[in-house]
């Protein structure tokens, strides 16, 4: 059993953003999805995430569909959304607490697993008591990050993690994310930062013009490591831009 999608297709008015596309995501994948801006990938997320209506097609995550078992899938995911909606006026503790309770973890499991998160991510412990209306944007993601792996989902969809975050707290999030990822489970993550996805992706897709042009493993997509993953991006994305003249030479002095 895995994530399926199929016949995803969705626009905006006119625009075409998801054209019939297909995808399945085994268990002990950790995908990652990649192309250029506005291109489609959030939408995707979102529509996986039962929080946009696609035009058309289906999405059963672990077998489930949302039309037939919407809770008992709700249940089985945790999720980053890109604007990381959260409770501006809770405190980052107020907040965790809040989500533990609605995935009905015991007490004991909340404080437990509450206190390691906090611990790993925030250096800074006071500022969890402090509403989250005044934290820093990286701030803001640790918390969303930490609420959306509480309940330990089978499925972890994260829409572009890194951003926003500094240095320290992207490569701890890296360290999370591959200790997460294990054979029953499956993290889906959106990302332009590919210093960090290279270090966590096992497959990659990239998203171009509604359609997915790549879909496979890491290694098929660097050529067993030929290529970095920028690299192999670039080339499938813009193969003639490096040898096109450049129309920026005004800048140069
Ligand atoms: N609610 C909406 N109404 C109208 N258009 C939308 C809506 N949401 C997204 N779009 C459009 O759909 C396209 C895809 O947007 P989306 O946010 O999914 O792209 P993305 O690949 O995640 O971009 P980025 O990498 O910049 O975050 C864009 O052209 C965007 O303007």
């Amino acid at each position: 059993m895995s994530v399926e999608i199929s016949g995803l297709t969705k626009a905006f008015g006119r625009k075409q953003v998801l054209q019939d596309l297909h995808l399945s995501i085994e268990k002990g994948q950790c995908y990652c999805l990649l192309g250029k801006n506005g291109v489609g990938k959030s939408t995707f997320l979102n529509c996986i995430l039962d929080l946009i209506k696609p035009d058309s097609g289906s999405v059963s995550i672990f077998g489930q569909s949302y039309a037939q078992h919407s809770l008992a899938v709700k249940q089985k995911l945790g999720a980053l959304c890109e604007d990381n909606p959260l409770i501006e006026e809770f405190t980052g503790l107020e907040y965790l607490n809040f989500v533990a309770k609605l995935y009905k973890l015991s007490p004991a499991e909340a404080e437990e697993r509450i206190s390691s998160l906090t611990n790993y991510f925030f250096t800074d412990q006071e500022s969890l008591q402090k509403n989250i209306a005044g934290y820093s944007t990286g701030m803001k993601k640790k918390v969303g990050i930490a609420a959306a792996i509480l309940h330990k989902p089978d499925l972890l969809i994260l829409d572009e993690p890194f951003t926003g975050l500094d240095p320290i707290a992207a490569q701890l999030l890296v360290k999370l994310i591959r200790s997460y990822s294990n054979p029953n489970r499956v993290v889906l993550i959106s990302s332009h930062d590919l210093n960090y996805v290279e270090k966590v992706a096992t497959h990659i897709g990239v998203l171009n013009d509604g359609r997915l042009i790549y879909n496979g493993s890491v290694q098929e997509f660097t050529m067993n490591g030929e290529n970095l993953i920028d690299q192999a991006l670039f080339q499938l994305l813009l193969p003639h831009h490096l040898t096109k003249e450049s129309n920026i030479d005004w800048m140069l002095n």
